[in-house]
């Protein structure tokens, strides 16, 4: 057969197809229906491992293309019966019912002293705000916990440097809303007590994540880099010890309002060094013009699970920005998964798709839809 005859006999075989197809959709219709009346869930997982084995072992050498369309269509199958039903009733509401922004944002825990990274991001995002310091993650989590504080900033992710692993564990952890989030351009500095020469400078401290961001400066200098809670309590840490032989890897900012002199700047590895900070709240808070999504879930152990989670999104147009998957603590070699993905969750079909997620992954959580400042 010439190719412009196999192609005629491929559009033969798509027009008998997308009739079944549209019939197995109406199906889906009425199986709703049914549903409704019986108050059944939508997903049966058994019912569809039933479907794929059958026509797994049907279609014989193509079994493993032919599992992956069914499973589609089953997909679609869902997502039409939770159009029609309106499934995820609690999360659904609790979207419904989230306000704007926090009517009141004062006290806002954030990471290190005054003249942080973290502490810059807050003031982008929050300029009237007071922050209250915390010298580690977990200080800043527990504060929003108790109520000591309204909000808290983290940084989840640099440029260069890559996750902040133990901050998505944490917010893995509490899960907590994320109702804001922005990007920094990072520029680091060297800074002592004394104006001297980069040479006479023999150990440095800082967080681990700007001592990572520099580690090339680190190298060609032979400096020793010794890690400190942040790069601001590096700075702070420096001015105090008035030592020779030490200096801090910290923001210009951090260098001046601690009073040092800075014998480097720009010493990141990369010109273009970013940081991206979210805000965590106890509370769920929706701007009109979200535009970032933030889940989390888990997965069971069977194939394409996480490919036909991610099809779902892109069948909506929906971009994938961000994927991280993280150990669930006690268990071996399971997974939580956080993903981010643009789109607002006022929108009815990204809605449906959120709360059909809700039903069927275990350990689903929805974790908000915000604005990213950048
Ligand atoms: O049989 C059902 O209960 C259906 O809803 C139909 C169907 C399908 O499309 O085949 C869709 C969703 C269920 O998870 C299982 C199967």
């Amino acid at each position: 057969m010439t190719l412009e005859e196999i192609r005629k006999e491929i559009d033969r075989i798509d027009a008998e197809l997308l009739p079944l197809f549209m019939k197995r959709m109406d199906c889906a219709k009425q199986v709703a229906a049914v549903k409704k009346e019986q108050g059944l869930p939508v997903f049966n997982s058994s019912r569809e491992q039933e479907i794929l084995d059958r026509i797994g072992s049907l279609a014989g050498e193509y079994g493993g293309e032919a599992r992956l369309l069914y499973s589609s269509m089953m997909d679609m199958s869902r997502a039409l019966q939770y159009n029609l039903l309106g499934g995820g009733g609690e999360l659904r509401e609790t979207i419904r019912k989230a306000g704007e922004a926090p009517e009141k944002a004062e006290k806002i825990a954030c990471l290190g002293e005054s003249g942080s990274f973290s502490n810059e991001a807050l003031s982008l995002l929050y300029p009237k705000a007071s922050p209250q310091f915390y010298q580690g993650f977990g200080g800043i989590f527990a504060a929003v916990a108790s109520g000591d504080a309204d909000l808290g900033i983290l940084p989840v992710e640099n440029s260069s440097a890559g996750s902040v692993s133990e901050v998505y564990d944490l917010i893995l952890k509490y899960r907590f809303y994320i109702v804001n989030a922005a990007t920094l351009h990072v520029h680091h500095c060297l800074a002592a007590a004394k104006k001297v020469d980069v040479r006479t400078i023999g150990t440095v401290y800082s967080h681990p994540q700007a001592l990572s961001q520099c580690s090339e400066y680190i190298t060609k200098n032979d400096l020793r880099p010794l890690p400190c809670s942040n790069t601001a309590t590096a700075a702070q840490m420096v001015a105090q010890r008035q030592e020779a032989g030490i200096a801090a890897i910290c923001s210009e900012h951090a260098a001046n309002e601690y009073k040092l002199n800075i014998l480097d700047r720009d010493i990141q590895n990369s010109s273009n060094n970013c940081t991206r900070f979210v805000v965590i709240s106890r509370k769920l808070f929706i701007p009109d013009r979200a535009q970032k999504i933030s889940l989390c879930f888990s997965l069971l152990h069977k194939t394409g699970t996480l490919y036909s989670v991610l099809a779902r999104f892109a069948a909506l147009g929906l971009n994938l920005t961000k994927m991280e998957s993280r150990p669930i603590q006690d268990k071996n070699f399971e997974y939580d998964f956080y993903l981010d993905f643009t789109g607002n969750v006022r929108e009815d079909a990204t809605l449906n798709l959120i709360c059909s997620l809700h039903e069927e992954l275990p350990r689903f959580s929805f974790l908000g839809n915000y604005t990213e400042c950048e």
